[in-house]
């Protein structure tokens, strides 16, 4: 491994919420422009939004603002005509051409793509494939076109992190072009690319700065296997001023986060508000009557929920919930939870179909209030999606076909019977979207159930995610309000939130997050490990493969319990599971103590208690549901007391 600390050159600045760190970011750039006007500047977000918001006021050629995608597909682009390069793309993608080629499966998507090939170039075969392309390409889509050496989203970072480490000298050409590179929301960049960036720079002179907050962490696309790294990076820059909360709320906020370095003081503007209360647990049998009262008495208060399957019940989206969430792509332990996809904009929506779905919709929206400008822009905007045939308009006769189609599909959202599978046979009908992009949308078998969703629902959630005054968990980050309302609760599903859980642990240990990280990282190390040994996923085992398995498994729980023996997480949240399994071995046991989730959903809860409670400027409340506390009271009640809450 390199080793940067000697080198000083990399700096993380894990900065608690409302400490500026983006107000910091766009700072620094502008100093560097000032100060090194000939120096470049590489500075990477994590949405598309967070690009734009950062560009708005820097206005520089020697400054390269945007994500990771757009990044990669300016930067490689002059190699991805390179005979080497393409002869790795050839190794890389070799069996996946092949695969296709043969179509072994009879998959009719597959085989109206090769047979336009064949009509293109009368053959299809790997060496004609080969000979055909001249580079690869990023295509700006979830979906490789592998024949013409288009790279999806995934891949293109995955082959070029590959290219990276084939070709150390392309690695350091980053370092050599770029004299600071800033990476904000690091806690949810891909260990992949962290890695890409880190040894480009070590051992030069560039400044590599990573700005986050681990307690923010959303997504599940940091797999923890940058951790030594981390450790080489200077980590003495802090920001330590909360400039958004008053004076009660950042005292709790450090108590929550119970580590001292990221201690925070507010700023002077904010500690001359105050709140109109002390921040208060309240503790209510009836739910939604005592958001309605608290609601009443402060009309302003955003209220935050859990989005989980209740709530996209009630607004009566529940089919398009369940539908994703049986989705292997999006279960437990992938990057993306079904809630992900199905609450987030399109702009940086990661399902295919869904971010068709969600720009379709806003286009509707446009066509009723006849922003028809705007429509033509977000088929310019996403010329993966849109086929630029279908809305291109030169001639009077193009707009009046197209202010039909629009119309054919506006008719579609307005009848509450239709499906999503109607929805899409307007749009291949109309060739609107692109067909690759419509290919991938089709092909993919998991999407089935969603095509048979009414399409109602999805203007259903639209609605709801637009209305100013709830918020969920992924709506939450850089959000902020004078009133806030949490309103604790569990989800065993997609997401996994186990809050009452993490209530009761907290009433008894003091968690950092640091150390808790670090069990949970540790644990599912073994976790994995124990996977690949019986080569199959602990939630899959049977009566006869535990059977099979069965020594091996014992084993690992019996390491399990002796490596974490003095781990306070470990004894609070697991140790009892594995003491039951010890008494009467089984396959139920055995999944019930090597549950990920058991341990991933208090951890979660912490960080989604945090971040909540940071949204508050002024008055926080949370609401508890006294059906769901878990265990002793008291203990819980004490600890809300001591870091800052009045209990009601
Ligand atoms: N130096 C500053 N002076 C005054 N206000 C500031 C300063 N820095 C940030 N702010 C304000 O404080 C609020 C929080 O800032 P910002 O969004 O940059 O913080 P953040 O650390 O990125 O937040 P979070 O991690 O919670 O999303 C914003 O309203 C911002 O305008």
């Amino acid at each position: 491994m390199i080793v940067a600390d000697s080198l000083k050159n990399c700096f993380l600045v894990n900065a608690p919420a409302g400490s500026g760190k983006t107000t910091q970011i766009k700072a620094m750039v502008k100093k560097c422009i000032l100060e090194n006007p000939r120096d470049n500047i590489l500075c990477i977000t994590y949405t598309n939004r967070a690009a734009d918001e950062l560009s708005r006021d820097v206005d520089a050629k020697n400054v390269f603002i945007g994500t990771i995608h757009s990044f990669l597909n300016s930067f490689m682009k002059s190699y991805f005509s390179h005979r080497d390069i393409l002869d790795l793309y050839y190794e890389v993608y070799e069996d996946k051409i092949k695969q296709r080629i043969d179509n072994s499966g009879q998959d009719d998507h597959i085989m109206a793509s090769n047979n336009k090939y064949k009509d293109k170039y009368s053959e299809l075969d790997f060496e004609t494939v080969k000979k055909n392309i001249e580079k690869i390409s990023y295509n700006k889509s979830p979906f490789n076109t592998l024949y013409y050496g288009g790279l999806s989203h995934d891949d293109l970072i995955s082959f070029s992190k590959n290219i990276f480490d084939h070709y150390p000298i392309i690695s350091k050409r980053i370092s050599s072009k770029y004299q600071f590179i800033f990476i904000d929301e690091y806690q949810d960049t891909m260990s992949d690319v962290l890695k890409i960036f880190y040894n480009s720079v070590a051992g030069s002179n560039v400044q590599l700065y990573l700005f986050g907050d681990r307690m923010q962490q959303i997504y599940k696309n940091y797999d923890g296997s940058f951790e030594e790294q981390f450790e080489c990076f200077d980590t003495t820059q802090a920001l330590l001023t909360n400039y958004r909360s008053v004076t009660d709320v950042v005292l709790l906020l450090n108590n929550i986060y119970n580590d001292s370095p990221f201690n925070q003081d507010n700023s002077p503007e904010m500690k001359l508000l105050s709140a109109d209360f002390q921040p208060r647990i309240v503790i209510t049998d009836n739910i939604s009557t005592s958001i309605d009262d608290i609601k009443k008495s402060d009309s302003n208060t955003l209220v935050l929920y859990l989005f989980n399957k209740e709530r996209f019940s009630d607004i009566g989206a529940l089919n398009l919930y369940q539908a994703f969430d049986c989705m292997e792509k999006y279960s437990f332990g992938k990057t993306y939870s079904a809630v992900n996809v199905l609450t987030t904009h399109y702009d940086d929506n990661p399902d295919p179909l869904m971010k068709l779905l969600y720009c379709l919709v806003e286009m509707v929206d446009n066509y009723q209030t006849q922003k028809y400008g705007l429509i033509v822009q977000t088929f310019k905007s996403y010329k993966s999606i849109f086929c630029e045939d279908g809305w291109y308009i030169k001639t009077h006769s193009d707009k009046q076909r197209l202010f039909n189609i629009l119309k054919e599909i506006f008719d579609v959202f307005q009848d509450e019977s239709k499906t999503i599978s109607e929805l899409l046979t307007v749009l291949e009908r109309n060739s609107i979207v692109d067909s690759v992009y419509m290919e991938g949308v089709q092909s993919d078998d998991e999407n089935k159930e969603a095509f048979n969703v009414p399409v109602i629902e999805l203007i259903r959630v639209v609605k709801y995610l637009r209305n100013p005054k709830v918020s969920t968990q992924h709506g939450v980050k850089g959000e902020s309000h004078d009133s806030v309302l949490f309103v604790a609760d569990d989800s065993y599903k997609n997401p996994i939130v186990h809050m009452y859980r993490f209530f009761e642990m907290w009433g008894q240990l003091s968690i950092s997050l640091k150390e808790f990280h670090q069990f949970y990282y540790d644990y599912i190390n073994e976790l994995s490990d124990l996977q690949n040994t019986i080569g199959m996923k602990i939630s899959e085992l049977k009566k006869d493969s535990f059977v099979k398995h069965e020594k091996v498994i014992c084993e690992k729980i019996s390491s399990i319990l002796d490596q974490f023996r003095c781990n306070p997480y470990f004894e609070f949240i697991c140790k009892e599971r594995y003491r039951q399994f010890l008494v009467k071995p089984g396959v139920t046991k055995a999944k019930d103590c090597l549950k990920e989730s058991s341990v991933f959903g208090v951890l979660s809860a912490y960080k989604l208690f945090y971040v909540g409670c940071s949204r508050a400027r002024k008055n926080l409340t949370i609401l508890m549901d006294q059906s769901k506390i878990k265990g002793d009271f008291e203990p819980q009640k004490n600890k809300f007391t001591e870091i800052g809450f009045k209990i009601e």
